[in-house]
C-alpha cells in the first residue's frame, strides 16, 4: 500500500483561492475548472487564500481537545438523541453503508456533533420542523460554544462563497443552486481519535466512507492519518499544509453532476501514539431541497441517473443506516 503525498503537483492540488474570492476576472472561471479536474478524479482539493483566521480552527481544535477530556459520565449527559447533536461515544457508530470494506467493527473515535445554533423559541424549533434541533452545550464550558460557533459561522460563510464556483464547476451559471443552499443544512463535528499504533485488521479510526452531503471542510490535523483511496485503489494523504483546507466532494455533489464528480471514499488510521482531532465541516443543501442531475451534466449519451431526492428523505434514510443507536430503536 503507497501513503504518496498528493501533492502539491499530485493527484490532489494545492489551490489559492484568493483571487477568485476576491472576483478577479478570470479567476473563477480557472478555479472552478481545476476543481472539475480535480472532482472528476479523486474528489480532494486543498484550499489556500481562503481568508479564514487562524485563531478560528485553532479555538475550535483548543475546544475539541478541553471537551473529550471531561469525564465520560460528564460527556454522556449529552449523548445524541434522535437527533445527531451532542456527544456520540466510541463504538456508537459502525459504517455500514461502505462499498469497500466490510466493517463489523465500531469506529475508534468519539465525536461531537453541533449544527446551526437555535434558540428554544426558534419558529423551526416551536414547529417540531424535521431535523432541526437544539444544541447540547456543555454548562461548565461557555468557552466551547464560543469558539466552535465562532469557528461553525466562518465556515458557513466561506462554504456559501465557494458554492458558486462548485456551480460553475458543474457547467451550470454561478447562481443555479443558490436556492437548493438558502438554509443549508450544517454539521460541525469534533473528532478524537484514540491511537492505534499497531494496525488490525478490519479496525480504523474511520472506516472508509464517502460523506454523504455536498461538500466537506477539513481544517488541518495536527496529526496524520486521512487517507484517500484513488480509483486505482491505491491510497493517497492530502498535502497537509498548515492553514489550508482540506476539501472534499461529498454525495450531494456527486447526484446533481450525474455521478462525474463521484464522491471518494476515504478513511482515518490513527497510526500516531498520541489522539487525532479532526473538525469536519459539512455544507449541505437545504432540508426541503430537492436534488436532480443538473442539466449541464445530462445529455442523450448520459442521462439521468438520479430520481429527485428530497435532502431530508436521504437523512432519514442514513440516519438508521451508520448509527448502532438507531439500529436498536424503531425507524
Ligand atoms: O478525521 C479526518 O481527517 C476525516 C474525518 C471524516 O472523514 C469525516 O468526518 O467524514
Ligand atoms: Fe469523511
Amino acid at each position: 500500500m503507497s501513503q504518496n503525498a498528493g501533492g502539491p503537483d499530485g493527484r490532489i492540488p494545492v489551490l489559492d483561492i484568493a483571487p477568485a474570492l476576491a472576483g478577479q476576472p478570470g479567476a473563477r472561471q480557472a478555479l472552478a475548472e481545476r476543481i472539475a479536474r480535480s472532482a472528476e478524479d479523486t474528489g480532494f482539493l486543498v484550499l489556500a487564500g481562503h481568508g479564514i483566521d487562524p485563531a478560528l480552527p485553532a479555538g475550535c481544535f483548543a475546544a475539541a481537545a478541553a471537551f473529550f477530556a471531561l469525564p465520560e459520565e460528564v460527556k454522556l449527559a449529552l449523548k445524541v438523541g434522535e437527533l445527531n447533536i451532542g456527544y456520540l461515544p466510541t463504538g456508537a457508530q459502525v459504517i455500514r453503508t461502505s462499498k469497500i470494506a466490510e466493517v463489523k467493527q465500531p469506529n475508534l473515535n468519539e465525536s461531537f456533533y453541533i449544527v446551526r445554533d437555535r434558540a428554544p423559541d426558534d419558529p423551526d424549533i416551536l414547529a417540531k420542523k424535521p431535523f432541526v434541533g437544539l444544541n447540547r452545550w456543555p454548562e461548565s464550558m461557555p468557552e466551547f460554544r464560543r469558539a466552535t460557533m465562532a469557528y461553525f459561522t466562518a465556515m458557513e460563510a466561506l462554504a456559501q462563497r465557494m458554492l458558486p464556483i462548485f456551480t460553475l464547476a458543474l457547467g451550470m451559471p454561478e447562481d443555479y443552486l443558490e436556492g437548493d443552499f438558502a438554509d443549508p443544512t450544517c454539521t460541525l463535528r469534533l473528532i478524537r481519535y484514540q491511537p492505534q499504533p499497531e494496525a488490525e485488521e478490519g479496525r480504523f479510526g474511520f472506516a472508509p466512507h464517502i460523506d454523504t452531503n455536498f461538500i466537506t471542510f477539513l481544517a488541518q490535523s495536527a496529526l496524520p492519518g486521512l487517507e484517500v483511496r484513488t480509483r486505482e485503489g491505491e491510497w493517497l494523504r492530502p498535502p497537509a499544509i498548515p492553514g489550508t483546507f482540506v476539501v472534499n466532494t461529498a454525495e450531494m455533489l456527486g447526484r446533481y453532476s450525474n455521478d462525474r464528480f463521484a464522491p471518494t471514499p476515504h478513511r482515518v488510521l490513527n497510526a500516531n501514539n498520541e489522539m487525532r482531532y479532526a473538525i469536519p465541516f459539512f455544507f449541505g443543501p437545504n432540508n426541503d431541497a430537492v436534488i436532480r442531475p443538473v442539466p449541464s451534466c445530462v445529455s442523450a449519451e448520459s442521462p439521468a441517473r438520479y430520481e429527485p431526492l428530497r435532502y431530508e428523505d436521504h437523512r432519514r434514510k442514513l440516519n438508521v443506516t451508520n448509527f448502532a443507536h438507531r439500529q436498536a430503536q424503531p425507524a
